[in-house]
């Protein structure tokens, strides 16, 4: 019987943006099976697809269906769940399907492609002999080849002396390690010894080891420590037929190393009780009933998580939880581990991509039940999902920048629905969208509403810095901070410093003329850099020197402008110079576990303060930190953002939570140029539903989320002049479909207009109910490919964190 497949080819454009079809040799026929990767022929090459259907009957086609080539599994690796899912994902956030299923998967799955030139003759110069040697093929990248060497190829290739080769390789390599294992009983091992020649002295070493392993298995590198027995002495053993070796997957687990202490289940305050027994009901009861725990800071969340999680595992399903990158600490890893042992598997961006690779497939077997990972964790292949948990659901980076440009929630809750088991929305700070639909009963409301520990929160205090300023210019850390911050040292109790740098960056500019130093390609200063003592452009990479004199009037009164981390750490050590101060920011944590060395530091209280940006904002535990100073509130609210009174107020929020969490009051200083701001006096009473019922008046009266649904069109190319021609057209064919209901902004350039010489324009769609609207956009894109030919290029983001 003939079959036949529809395959999604690795050709992310969007002509290519449907299934082909090809044939299945006849030896794979009934083996193979949706949601395996293929390597198939398309055009001149060979591309990595995804099967996504067989077909019985050999499709009415006028083209050759050409064969599969290859497959690279034994198994699906995708399920059917996660096959439709990407299909809603792909039209949900109008993007490439082969974009949605490569998302699913861990990088380590992707294919890399290479090219290969291969001769077909042997008469071939002299030259080319040289380049050849003994080979028949070359690698042929022309990056690495020099232009001589790129010039004979490509002339044997016209001469039709070799061909070019398209390869496909798999990046997916497990590790593995050869384990020993005896083929004699004891009977056969004492004839054999007889037999052996007494001098052969390893030999019988060999023989007396296998005696004492009996029936079990070592690896060969534990088997050669304990005998002190070459490598070459086993293969003799197994030549001899005395053992037999074989190769098993080992994986490269990044927590073996870290002891994990068994944890036990707190025993649940009343308002933790409640919120339990609420989705424990729910879990058994296999609905998909959406909560959204509003718990402030330090109240339990993370162990009423905990007992969802356990009342998932015993009901024989399996748990997803997803926290943001940032609180994904050792602390938070070891919460989860300790409860839950080695059925937990961790995917976060600190992974190498071989580690990756093997935590998805111990899920993908079902060794690991419970996944707690970051954003893509969502794709997790779990099987039979009794929950799923988001933490700090507020978070924008839930959010995908790139296509597919998904929300970690709405995933979520896709998810949710096709298990049926109830998803856990947590947070300190909810979004206004989820807390909106908590107050319809979309959502259904949980509250803890204290403490833990039975502490009022923190007090805040607001430190006005125009005054400051007055009485010190060009200070970072005030009067009213350091005094705090020496009365917490003198107590012997510690403290944590947060520089706010979003939207924000450290340049350089000429006190004489005002040149701001900038990329040549984009349209945005460039940011200094002490570590590689260098100047560097945040969007393109562009790099150069710091400069000494002005560019532009040769003035030496040339300066590093802002606040860095490194700044704030000088000017602390100078004016405490007994204080020992960790820092905490991209630099101090590019290295592989340097995040977790720091808090670690930090715990054993090897220092009094630390000093960093946003990432000490979230999840920290730590008994003895009684004082939070953050140092520059306000940074975010400049930005022009609808969401900036928001972000500031959560932020705000989440590190004052970071005081006082165990016995000891904590207290928190904030230094503000905007202290009459409403998110920053609401986040100083850490009044979440006042500020709630606020920011929703703003956003209704501003028609913004969640009374409106927003998209965002952008347009980017090299052309400013057709760029802007475009997104004009679309403007004028939005108004043909849209309702009077419905608002564009727009269009106009971006704020950052220029990145690595492309300009971008944009419109942002506020709507609420637009029934043409999808059918409009995916329209729009199908026919963007013409305008590919133009180098213009088109991205829809639903639902945008912000429009800059
Ligand atoms: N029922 C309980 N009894 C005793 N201690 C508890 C209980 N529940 C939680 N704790 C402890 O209280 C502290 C705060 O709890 P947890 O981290 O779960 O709060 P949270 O709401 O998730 O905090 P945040 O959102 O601020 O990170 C932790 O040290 C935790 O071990
Ligand atoms: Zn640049
Ligand atoms: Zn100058």
């Amino acid at each position: 019987m003939q079959q036949f497949a529809e395959v999604i080819v690795d050709v992310p454009t969007q002509q290519t943006d449907q299934p082909y079809t090809y044939e299945i040799p006849p030896d794979l026929v009934g083996q193979i099976q949706p949601g395996m990767r293929v390597i198939v022929p398309f055009g001149t090459r060979r591309v990595l697809g995804f099967l996504v259907r067989v077909i019985e009957h050999k499709p009415d086609v006028s083209f050759e269906i050409k064969p599969i080539e290859e497959v690279l599994d034994l198994a699906p690796v995708l399920s059917d769940e996660l096959l439709q899912l990407s299909d809603w994902l792909a039209k949900w956030t109008f993007s490439f399907k082969i974009s949605c299923l490569q998302a699913m998967l861990p990088a380590a799955m992707r294919a890399s492609y290479g090219k290969k030139i291969r001769l077909t003759t042997t008469e071939v110069s002299a030259d080319v002999k040289l380049l050849f040697g003994e080979k028949q093929e070359l690698p042929f990248d022309t990056k690495n080849l020099s232009a001589r060497a790129f010039r004979t190829l490509s002339k044997l290739n016209r001469e039709n002396k070799a061909e070019i080769v398209y390869e496909v390789r798999d990046r997916a390599q497990s590790k593995s390690i050869t384990m020993i294992t005896g083929l004699l009983t004891p009977a056969q091992i004492t004839q054999e010894k007889a037999k052996t020649r007494i001098n052969a002295l390893r030999l019988q070493q060999l023989l007396d080891f296998l005696l004492d392993l009996g029936s079990a298995r070592l690896s060969q590198k534990d088997a050669e420590v304990q005998t002190g027995l070459a490598a070459s002495v086993f293969t003799q053993g197994q030549k001899k037929g005395w053992l037999k070796k074989s190769q098993v997957e080992e994986y490269r687990d990044p927590y073996s190393t870290a002891e994990i202490s068994k944890t036990e289940p707190q025993k649940l305050k009343p308002a933790q009780t409640k919120a339990v027994a609420e989705i424990e009901t729910e879990i058994k009861k296999q609905s998909e009933q959406v909560f959204l725990l509003q718990g402030v800071t330090g109240s339990g969340k993370t162990e009423v998580y905990l007992y969802a999680i356990a009342c998932a595992l015993a009901q024989k399903k399996t748990a997803l939880m997803l926290v943001p990158e940032i609180s994904l600490t050792p602390q938070m890893v070891h919460r989860v581990r300790g409860r839950f042992g080695s059925n937990v598997a961790v995917l976060h961006s600190g992974l190498s991509e071989g580690e990756k690779y093997d935590e998805w497939r111990r899920i993908e077997r079902k060794e690991a039940t419970v996944v707690v990972g970051a954003r893509s964790a969502v794709f997790a292949p779990l099987d039979n999902i009794g929950v799923i948990i988001m933490d700090e659901e507020h978070e924008t980076s839930y959010k995908q920048e790139s296509m597919p440009e998904y929300h970690a929630r709405d995933v979520a809750i896709k998810r949710g629905q096709w298990h049926h088991c109830p998803v856990v929305l947590g947070s300190a700070t909810p979004s206004l969208e989820s807390r909106a639909r908590a107050q319809k009963g979309v959502y259904r409301w949980l509250r803890l509403d204290e403490r833990i520990n039975g502490q009022p929160l923190p007090a805040v205090k607001l430190v006005n810095m125009q005054d400051e300023l007055k009485r010190a210019p060009a200070v970072d850390i005030s009067g009213p901070l350091l005094e705090a911050i020496k009365e917490r040292i003198a107590r012997n109790e510690q403290v944590v410093l947060m520089l706010n740098r979003r939207g924000y960056s450290s340049f350089i500019m000429c006190r004489e003329c005002g040149f701001v130093l900038k990329c040549p390609n984009c349209d945005i200063s460039l940011t200094m850099h002490m570590d590689s003592h260098s100047m560097k452009c945040h969007y393109c990479g562009h790099e150069e020197p710091i400069p000494n004199i002005c560019p532009s009037c040769h003035s030496k009164k040339i300066r590093y402008y802002g606040t860095g981390t490194e700044k704030v750490q000088q000017e602390l050590e100078k004016l405490l110079p007994d204080v020992s101060i960790l820092r905490m920011d991209v630099d101090t944590t590019k290295r592989k576990g340097a995040h977790s060395r720091l808090l670690q530091k930090f715990g054993a209280k090897e220092a009094n303060i630390l000093l960093g940006t946003q990432m000490i904002a979230k999840g920290l535990d730590f008994p003895d930190v009684t004082l939070v100073g953050v140092l520059n509130a306000d940074t975010a609210l400049s930005l022009p953002n609808f969401r900036s009174a928001e972000r500031t107020f959560q932020l705000l929020t989440q590190v004052s939570g970071r005081a006082g969490r165990a016995d000891k009051t904590g207290e928190v200083l904030i230094q503000t140029f905007n202290p009459e701001h409403y998110a920053i006096q609401l986040a100083k009473n850490q009044n979440y539903e006042q500020f709630f019922g606020m920011e929703m008046n703003m956003r209704h009266r501003g028609g913004y989320p969640p009374y409106f649904f927003t998209i965002q069109i952008v347009i980017n190319g090299t052309n400013e002049a057709e760029v802007a021609k475009k997104i004009f057209e679309v403007n004028g064919q939005l108004t043909q479909i849209l309702s009077q209901q419905a608002v564009v902004l727009g269009p106009t350039p971006k704020p950052i207009m220029r990145v690595n010489n492309r300009f971008y324009y944009q419109l942002v769609i506020k709507y609420k109910n637009e029934p043409k609207l999808d059918q409009f956009l995916k329209e729009l894109l199908q026919n963007s490919q013409q305008d590919m030919r133009r180098n213009l290029q088109l991205t829809i983001d639903r639902d945008p964190v912000d429009f800059i």
